[in-house]
């Protein structure tokens, strides 16, 4: 079934209908987005990593778990395919999907699916539109960077400190200096390097065309990215997608910070929703650089918008007695454009 989730698109599978060699698995997803091909020609990828994503998904036998979802990001111009990182935009397909191929039951109005994320090890919580007990696309949620209003599908996350890097702070520092740029290295969901626009030279503001001309500015992040894989526990980086690249700048719209971000070597048309909470959650680091130029709400629940290239995305993280993020939630929505046979 090809589908959007959030502001990605891409294949989403029934585990046993795929290779079960990892090998054949991925040859067959490059033939199926046609990579590596700048435009990936002979494929369905969108010639953008945003549109040449994967989910494997199967009914789980975890206690309390519905489905596991394994995430694989298929690069463009690389014969690369990735699981070192998750994808919460593509997790937003996974409820409706599990429903849609009876992997979990409708029960009533709305369902809640439970997603073990394989990439993580973690869980999240996903609430899917079934009136009738069939899954509906239609409704008025808005999320920027997707044109239209479609049915709300919100997530919960609980416990994603950690994910990839084993800690919320890999090094244990609120701030590193790599390359002589002021950078948090984080991970609450998605492995970061968080540090503000103004320290490499631009305002923050920027749009996505301007970033990817940029072969300056892109060389001098590669390096910080290349500097900090080991520190943050994630080995040899250069043919990861990981870390993500977040430039911060203060609001301009009212919300709660600004970042543009390289995901890793193009620039994100939008933010990735794992990324958002991790940027989120580096904005609440007293002294970091996520923290100078934030605007932070009181209160144990923070609402924090995120602005982006296209828009913003609303985290709403709730916070312990000592300020740590506990649980993050985010709105989404996801759309069924096509169900058949692909070939590889
Ligand atoms: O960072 C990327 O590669 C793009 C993502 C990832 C995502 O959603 C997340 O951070 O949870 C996306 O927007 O799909």
């Amino acid at each position: 079934m090809w589908m959007r989730g959030g502001t990605s698109k891409g294949g989403y599978f029934l585990k046993d209908d795929l290779p079960a060699d990892t090998a054949t698995r991925d040859a067959f997803l490059l033939g199926v987005m046609g990579s590596p091909d700048p435009r990936q020609i002979d494929g369905l990828g969108g010639a953008d990593p945003l549109t040449a994503k994967v989910a494997v998904v199967a009914k789980s036998t975890r206690p309390g778990i519905d489905v596991d979802y394994l995430f694989l990001q298929v690069f463009v111009d690389q014969p690369i395919v990735t699981d070192a990182q998750n994808c919460g935009n593509i997790l937003a397909g996974v409820g409706p999907f599990a429903i849609e191929r009876g992997l979990v039951a409708a029960t009533g109005d709305e369902t809640r699916v439970a997603i073990f994320m394989e990439n993580t090890g973690q869980v999240a919580v996903a609430t899917v539109q079934t009136p009738g007990g069939v899954v509906s696309y239609a409704g008025e949620a808005r999320i920027d960077g997707v044109p239209g209003a479609h049915a709300p599908v919100p997530l919960e996350f609980r416990d994603t400190a950690g994910s990839s890097c084993g800690a919320l702070l890999p090094t244990g520092n609120a701030v590193d200096v790599v390359n002589g740029v002021a950078v948090t290295l984080i991970d609450n969901g998605m492995p970061c390097v968080v540090f503000k626009a103004a320290d490499v030279g631009i305002t923050g503001y920027e749009d996505r065309d301007w970033l990817d001309a940029n072969t300056e500015l892109k060389a001098r992040i590669e390096a910080i990215r290349l500097a900090v894989g080991e520190r943050m526990n994630l080995g040899d980086v250069k043919e990861k997608s990981v870390p993500k690249m977040m430039l911060v700048a203060p609001p301009k719209n009212g919300g709660a910070v600004t970042v543009r971000s390289f995901i890793p070597h193009r620039a994100h048309a939008t933010i990735g929703v794992l990324g958002a909470v991790s940027v989120a959650t580096a904005c609440l680091l007293p002294g970091s650089p996520a923290a100078e130029v934030a605007q932070i709400p009181d209160g144990a629940r923070k609402t924090l918008s995120v602005e982006h290239p296209t828009g913003e995305m609303t985290c709403v993280l709730e916070c312990d007695a000592a300020g740590d993020v506990k649980t993050a939630a985010l709105l989404r929505t996801a759309r069924k454009l096509f169900d058949g046979v692909v070939f590889g």
